[in-house]
């Protein structure tokens, strides 16, 4: 029934990118700017939410928090949680042009090497870390800023090119972030220079995706910005895509097209690509669009009565995913951020001195940048039983601690409940190598009704086992004299949990109850050979269809060791490239 819908008339759309970062989201829209460089490539960018500056002070970075659960969040609830004790955890989404990198904390990371090698090693070409990182340069450019002066807050000009993104620090850091570099020294983790040069081991202040003058700058503001008045590319937003128009010739299946909503007029269209359909709507919709269109695993297909055109069991599996939990600490107000929520005449004068000056604490994103990232020896992780990591994945962090200048992440834990008349600031652990795989399903065959998402935190023993030891480490840190100078009360200010939570089993407990996610998800569309797993092959192509790619997240074979936009931009300059060759642009 896709002739019965309107049609858009003879496509004059060499490429239609649908979502995501390059596309309509961090990966989508970076893509489309690229392809358009070329003037006789027509792009046009399909994105099913509005653009980002409906919210108010979408772009002030101490505002990030307040950017979760507004229209332009998806905000995802994923399934019940069996290893979370049936908790079902909230997954903010990115719904807008720029997608998660509107809505994101702003931190900027590459991970280690090994991690680009390894994607190389199982079986995908020209992926290793020296392919890639002429492509994380190419991507960014670092804006210098005096703070290159003062300790930790260093970068090296060779890994940044005179790309899109900008990066740089913003001009107000809460003292106390600098209690923790100097802190967590006692447990081996060491104070360097750069992260991003494929070494991601130790701690910095780590560079923000704002501008010089302070600001958020999402795909939107920067790949987008900068390519948006060329007359070959077309962004529509509210534009919601519902299927992939696939065409079968022969023996093969093209797609040819998309059906698409206009939420805004109502109507329900079909657009056709002359040469491809690009899929960059991020981790969990793309699956969900592959599904709704016929390829996937047959047995979620039948059960959601969608014909089975392409059959591919690997579709939405094998997600990968960093899930972090936080110790609170009782601190003094000068070491927390916390009197922008308690006290809203101090929130007054914050919000007048970033309007007038872009400076102050609301140039400071919400949640922090302040990062250490520590591997594992293999003492250790033979100590921790952690055998599905030794031999493949050693050469990496395998823990990563944050800091954050208030009570994280934001909600009530068991033991206790933030009060308004006190300060508090946070360490919090992310696992970076996660063994446990969750997945993404149907939940009906309509593109409204949201993904099943099955995080499946935890669910091998050997995450709990370094989830527990990290936590132990937290622990250590909290104890040094650079923290406890700004602590109040007893415990050294540990509010949550507290000094009744000791033995593994009540630390794995307190886990359990609160741990969520980094937001870091990738691989459901996984670059693989198909018999290992595959959805996509090395140059991003889906298995059994031609004209249509995958550009975003839920490419990556292996989760990097770090927080993943970064990555992201890479992976749509990477598809930009082999793209332009495969049609010999
Ligand atoms: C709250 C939060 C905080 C984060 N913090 C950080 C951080 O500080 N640093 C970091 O490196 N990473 C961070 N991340 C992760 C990072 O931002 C994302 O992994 C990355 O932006 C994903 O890019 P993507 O292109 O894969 O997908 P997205 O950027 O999510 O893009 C998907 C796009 O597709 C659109 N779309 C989906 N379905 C359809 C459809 N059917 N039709 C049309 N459009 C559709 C969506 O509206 C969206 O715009 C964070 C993520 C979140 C959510």
């Amino acid at each position: 029934a896709w002739d019965e819908w309107h049609t858009d008339g003879g496509s004059p759309y060499d490429f239609v990118i649908v979502g995501g970062l390059s596309t309509g989201g961090t990966a989508g829209l970076a893509l489309a700017a690229r392809l358009s460089e070329n003037p006789d490539q027509t792009v046009l960018v399909l994105e099913g939410g509005e653009q980002p500056d409906v919210v108010a002070n979408y772009r002030t970075p101490g505002a990030a928090l307040n950017l979760l659960g507004t229209v332009i969040d998806s905000g995802f609830v994923s399934i019940p949680q069996v290893t979370l004790k049936d908790r079902q955890i909230t997954y903010h989404r990115g719904r807008t042009s720029g997608g998660s990198s509107a809505i994101n904390g702003m931190v900027y990371g590459r991970g280690s090497s090994s991690i680009y090698n390894k994607w190389q090693e199982l079986g995908n070409a020209n992926w290793s870390w020296t392919d890639v990182f002429p492509l994380f340069r190419k991507s960014t450019s670092f804006l210098p800023q005096n703070l290159n002066d003062m300790d930790f807050f260093t970068y090296d000009p060779a890994s940044f090119g005179n790309g899109p993104v900008p990066l740089t620090y913003p001009p107000w850091y809460p003292e106390s972030s600098v209690s923790f570099i100097e802190a967590i020294g006692a447990i081996g983790v060491e104070p360097v220079q750069e992260l991003t040069l494929g070494t991601n081991v130790g701690i910095k202040q780590i560079p923000n995706t704002i501008t010089s003058d302070y600001q958020r700058s999402s795909s939107y503001n920067n790949y987008f910005e900068q390519a948006k008045s060329r007359p070959n590319l077309e962004l529509r937003m509210l534009s919601q895509v519902r299927q992939i128009i696939l065409e079968q010739q022969g023996s093969n299946f093209v797609a040819t097209g998309v059906v698409y909503t206009d939420l805004a007029g109502g109507s329900t269209r079909n657009i056709t690509a002359k040469k491809e359909v690009i899929l960059s709507a991020g981790c969990h919709q793309t699956p969900q669009l592959l599904m709704l269109s016929g390829i996937g695993p047959q047995e979620i297909l039948s059960t959601n009565g969608i014909p089975i055109y392409v059959a591919n069991p690997n579709v939405g599996q094998n997600m990968q995913d960093h899930f972090y939990y936080s110790i609170n600490v009782r601190v003094q107000e000068a070491a927390s951020t916390e009197f922008l929520i308690n006290d809203i005449s101090r929130m007054q004068v914050a919000g007048q001195e970033y309007q007038q000056s872009h400076t102050g604490p609301l140039s400071y994103p919400g949640s922090g940048s302040t990062h250490g990232f520590q591997k594992l020896s293999k003492g250790e992780l033979e100590s921790l039983n952690a055998t599905e990591l030794i031999g493949s994945r050693e050469d990496q962090a395998h823990i990563e601690y944050y800091w954050e200048p208030t009570f994280f992440p934001l909600l009530p834990t068991p033991q206790y409940a933030p009060r308004k008349n006190e300060s508090y600031f946070s360490l919090t652990a992310g696992v970076l190598a996660p063994v446990a795989r969750g997945n993404v399903s149907l939940q009906s065959n309509q593109i409204i009704d949201s993904p099943a998402i099955n995080l499946n935190y935890m669910g091998a023993e050997t995450d709990r086992r370094i989830a527990i030891e990290a936590f132990k480490r937290m622990r250590s840190i909290l104890q040094q004299p650079q923290i406890q100078q700004w602590t109040i009360g007893p415990a050294g200010g540990e509010v949550s949990p507290g000094p009744a939570v000791q033995t593994d089993e009540e630390i794995l407990e307190y886990i359990l109850d609160t741990a969520t996610t980094a937001y870091h998800a990738v691989g459901t569309c996984q670059m693989l050979p198909q018999d290992q797993g595959g959805v996509v092959d090395d140059r991003l192509r889906v298995y059994g269809v031609k004209g249509l790619r995958v550009v975003d997240s839920s490419i990556f074979p292996v989760v990097p060791d770090d927080h993943i936009m970064g990555p992201v931009y890479m992976v749509a300059e990477k598809a930009a490239i082999v793209i332009m060759e495969d049609w010999g642009l």
